[in-house]
Order: C-alpha cells, then structure tokens, then sequence
C-alpha cells in the first residue's frame, strides 16, 4: 500500500518498517502539509519551496518530492518546526522524545506514530502517548494557576520579622532530643505558631557559628530577612541551600538566634540543655536558633495513637507523604530520618482528611550520593527506619551511600502503621521484628485486611532491598491518588483487560482526568450537588491536577491491572 501523501511503499505496515523509515515518512507527511496550510493561508511559502537549510550542520533540505534528511538532524528540524504549531513545551517534548529515540533506540518519536490533529491545525509527529501527555500539560497549566490561586487565598499572611520581643510563648507542645517547641503567639495578634528553640551544647553564642551548625534545619525557610542581622547576612549567603516550597513539607516562617530566654517547663523538661545562667546543671551555650512555624494540631505519631483511621485517610494521608517525598527528589534533598514523630498534621477541615507536613530537616543531605570514607561519617536519623543499603553500607576509600530511595523506603514501612498496623521494623519486645540490616522481602508481614490490594503490593515493592526495585515516589503517590479520585467502577475496567496496551490506558486514563477536571472545577464553584469537598481535599485534588502525568499513571496503574481486589 502506498501513502497517498508521500508515496512511501507500505507505511501502513508499522511492524516490518524501520522505526528510520517510518520518522522519515512522517517528516515528509508533516513538510509538506506545512506547505499545504501555508499556501492554503496565502503566506510566504518559498522558504518552504526551494531550501530548507538544518542550522545545526548546514545541511539542505529540500521537499520537492524528496526530503533528504539524515537521522541525526530529524529531531531537531521536526522539533524546530512543531514549535510552530504547538506550544513550546509540547515541541520540547517532542524534541526529548526524539533525542531519546535516535540516541538510546528506545520507544520514541518513531513508535507508533500517528498523524492527530493538534487544534485543528496541522498534523504533529506525537505518538498516541505523547498525545495524551500533551492534553495532561493543557489540565497541568489550568490546575497550577487554580492551585496556586487557592494557595495564596487559603495561606496568606503578611511577611513578620519575628524575634523575641514579639513573640510571646506559651505552653510546650514537644521536646525531642535537639530542641523544644513551643506554641506562641506574635503579641497583639491572635495568629498561633509554634516555635522551636535548637537546643544549643557546641557552637559559640555568635550568628556565624550557630549558623554553621544548624543551618540544615533552615532549608525550608525561602526567606532572606531575620531580626537577627548577623543571621541575615548568613541567610544571604550565594548559594545558600534552600528547598523549594512545596503544601506537604514544613514552611519555615522566620528565624533569628537569640539568647535563650526562661521559658515554661524549662528547667523541669531540658535542665541540661540551658546555660548555666538559668540552670546550675546547665550545659548549654547562651545563645541559640529559633525556628517559627505554623503550629500544627498533632505529629502522625500521637494521631495513630488517638484512633484507627479509615482506609480513605490513610490513602489520604499516603499520597501526601510521597507527594512530599517526590518533591525531595526532584530537589536532590534527602531527609534521612523520616518517621510519624517528623510528620505533623493539621486537622482543621476534617479530621478524616488531615494536611499533612514533613518536618525537621535537622538531618537532611542535599545530595542523592555521599561519599562514605570512614565509620564515623552521619548516615541519618532513627536507625531502626534506615533504608537497608543505608545500614549496611561499607565505608572504604571508593565508597558512598546511595540515598536516592532511602526516604521513600522509610515510607513504606511507616505504610503499616497508617494501616493501622505496627510497624514490622520497630524494635519490640514481645513480637518479632525484622532488622533493616537483615531481613527478607518474604517475611514482610502482609499488610492488614482493609489495606487496597495495590497499595499492598505497591509497599512490597518500596521494601524491596535493591532500591532500583523500587517505584518512583511520584507512581507511589499517583496509585494513592487514582484510588482516592477516580470510581472503583473505573478503576476496575483494569481488572479485566490486563493486556490492552498502553495506548489504550493512557486514553482511558485521560478520560477519566477529564472527567475529574470538570467536577473539580464545578465542585470549587460549587455548581454541582454531590458530596461537598473539604479544604484538603480540595488541595489535593487541585495538587494532583496541577502535577498530574501520565508517565507516572501508567506505571501505578499496573499495580491495578494486575491484582485481584480493588
Ligand atoms: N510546627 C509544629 N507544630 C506543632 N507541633 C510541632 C511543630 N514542630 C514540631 N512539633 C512537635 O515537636 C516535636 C519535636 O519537634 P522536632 O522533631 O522538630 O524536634 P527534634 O528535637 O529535632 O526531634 P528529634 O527528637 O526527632 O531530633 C515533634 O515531634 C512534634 O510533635
């Protein structure tokens, strides 16, 4: 069979044709109906006649009948001209695609390529995949605007410099081992915060020292003032580490040292940790970092105490822990000591769907890889929740710490416990455990009833020792996500039709964020009856919407099709 286009002798037959062939086919098809629209629009069409010249190796092109185009060009001449028709983020894609394609001969540009209509203008060189990627960026550009409108109305509050003269404290909500927090208040203002105060044993009352020492709990303030004027021109520091603001990591208000003030509870909770000043068995130095944040209403850890939580929450609650550890991510930021102490929680527009936060960064790294020279080198947090190639690494003159699926290993087996169930690494004396260190994939304790049959498997996998085993935190957070939003009914079709390809899941997938897109919508003006979202849901909704992919659907969508119970 011919292609009536461009008289290439059996497109059709995708599967016997080289994956040259048919891009080669596909650029011809989309030069010469470039030509078509702009002679149709009456437009200067001699640049398209006589040369095209590739600007990358000078090349010419000619589409006369024959286009002369050597593979290495096809990519960024079809890039290039796409961009014409689409946005630059879907020629973008195409481009990547296309690299990808011509250097690793992976799927690409060349598979499966079919000629859609982008706004009914002209034919593009996406893939069906692609395709449906590309509608996904038109509900990602909607949904981000929403979601950050939403953000600035639900969270505004006017930029404070805090210091200890308009700050009045109140009660202690926790001490840990580093420091204590307080709820307090700025005077005259009914605004609550909570402010920690770094318990202090080494670095020398000045900013520059405690700066040095403590600085990693700051990563998460995105500020450049405090009261403190020699802390600011640390803050100002080129290069100084911050991370990215994101709804499921703890905001950093403000920070300023200061010296230790006689606070409630001092001498009682931390005598040690005071200056002598205050406490005679005072170890501590005159000055410290203060830290203020938005007070939460309870860490993870004190909720799973209080009450059982349905399986609804604890999906919840599951999609914002990897949303925020897929955040740390793609930052390069690894916490190192995850655990329900670290995670807060703000109960306020359901206690069925609390907001959650990932807090303390006093361990964090912000490197994926640290090299591991010596024993005596910091490898995290609580051990018990170390990743296993965390504990067991060797250190040695070549060697390093992988950390790039720690935190998201530390997750799954908090997992258990947010399904109501102990957590099978937690030392304890009455029951057998499992030891980072040792244990294996077979003995992970089966995750309780209620759990989702995917999440289940979607666990073992995160637990699996060989962190290249394990899912992308953002796939862990999109299979929570799809089971919280999308209709069992839906999310069933999978069940049954295991073996349909790709192409026909992305288009399902598509159909069903549109479906959710529409309601979102219509529910934030409420226009509809149905039930009523809550502020977090709606967050989360609008979060999912403004970062959703298939790339990442996909892959949590398998975790569907191949099991049994929904
Ligand atoms: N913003 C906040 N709102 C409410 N409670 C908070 C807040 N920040 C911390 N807390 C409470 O204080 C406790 C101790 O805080 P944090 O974990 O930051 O201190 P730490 O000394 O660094 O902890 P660790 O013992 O893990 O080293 C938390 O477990 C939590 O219960």
């Amino acid at each position: 069979m011919r292609c009536r286009q461009c008289l290439v002798r059996d497109h059709y037959r995708a599967d016997t044709q080289s994956i040259g062939e048919r891009l080669l086919h596909q650029t011809r098809v989309f030069l010469r109906t470039l030509l078509r629209v702009y002679n149709r629009n009456g437009r200067q069409t001699k640049s398209f006649h006589g040369n095209i010249v590739n600007k990358s190796n000078g090349r010419r092109l000619s589409i006369n009948n024959q286009l002369i185009v050597d593979s290495k060009s096809r990519a960024s001449i079809v890039g290039r001209l796409v961009s014409k028709w689409v946005s630059n983020s879907i020629a973008a894609d195409i481009r990547r695609n296309a690299t990808r394609q011509l250097l690793f001969k992976g799927p690409g540009l060349g598979l499966g390529l079919v000629g859609v209509c982008i706004n009914n203008k002209g034919p593009s060189l996406l893939t069906e995949i692609d395709e449906t990627e590309a509608k996904c960026q038109q509900i990602r550009s909607i949904f981000s605007t929403l979601f950050t409108n939403y953000q600035i109305k639900s969270e505004a509050a006017e930029p404070c410099l805090f210091d200890l003269n308009n700050l009045q404290f109140g009660n202690c909500i926790a001490k840990g081992c580093n420091a204590v927090v307080y709820d307090a208040k700025l005077k005259g203002n009914t605004n609550q915060f909570a402010v920690k105060m770094m318990f202090n044993y080494d670095a020398e009352s000045n900013a520059a020292a405690i700066w040095k020492a403590m600085n990693k709990e700051c990563i998460t303030f995105n500020g450049n003032f405090s009261s403190n004027k020699e802390l600011e021109i640390m803050l100002n520091t080129p290069n100084r580490q911050k991370l990215k603001p994101h709804p499921n990591i703890i905001e950093i208000k403000g920070v300023f040292a200061d010296y230790v003030p006689s606070l409630p509870e001092a001498i009682e909770l931390y005598p040690n940790a005071l200056p002598l000043r205050l406490c005679d068995q005072g170890f501590g130095r005159n000055m410290t970092l203060f830290l203020v944040m938005k007070k939460y209403d309870m860490s993870l850890k004190t909720f799973l105490v209080e009450r059982d939580l349905k399986t609804q929450t604890s999906l919840f609650l599951l999609s914002q822990l990897f949303e925020g550890i897929s955040h740390l991510i793609k930052h390069k930021i690894v916490h190192r000591d995850i655990k329900t102490d670290n995670i807060l929680l703000d109960l306020s527009s359901d206690p069925d769907f609390p907001w959650l936060v990932i807090t303390d960064f006093g361990f964090c790294v912000n490197s994926l890889r640290i090299p591991l020279n010596s024993d005596e080198i910091t490898r995290g947090g609580n051990r018990a929740l170390m990743a296993p190639e965390i504990v067991c690494a060797e250190p040695g003159p070549f060697s390093y710490i992988d950390y790039s699926a720690s935190d998201l290993w530390s997750c799954g087996t908090i997992a258990y416990e947010i399904f109501n169930a102990e957590n099978p690494f937690y030392p304890n004396k009455s029951k057998k455990y499992l030891q980072n260190n040792n244990y294996k994939e077979e003995h992970l304790p089966i995750m309780p009833p209620s759990t989702p049959k995917p999440i289940a498997a979607l666990i073992f996998d995160i637990l699996k020792r060989n962190p290249s085993e394990r899912p992308h935190p953002k796939v862990a957070a999109s299979l929570c996500e799809m089971l919280l939003f999308f209709s069992r009914r839906n999310l069933m079709v999978f069940k049954t039709q295991i073996d349909r390809s790709e192409v026909y899941k992305s288009r399902k997938l598509l159909q069903w964020l549109r479906a959710l897109a529409t309601i979102t919508l219509c529910q934030r003006n409420t226009m509809t009856g149905g039930r009523k979202l809550n502020a977090a849901e709606m967050k989360l909704r609008l979060m999912f919407l403004s970062e959703v992919k298939i790339e990442y659907l996909l892959p949590a969508l398998s975790y569907i099709s191949t099991e049994e119970k929904i």
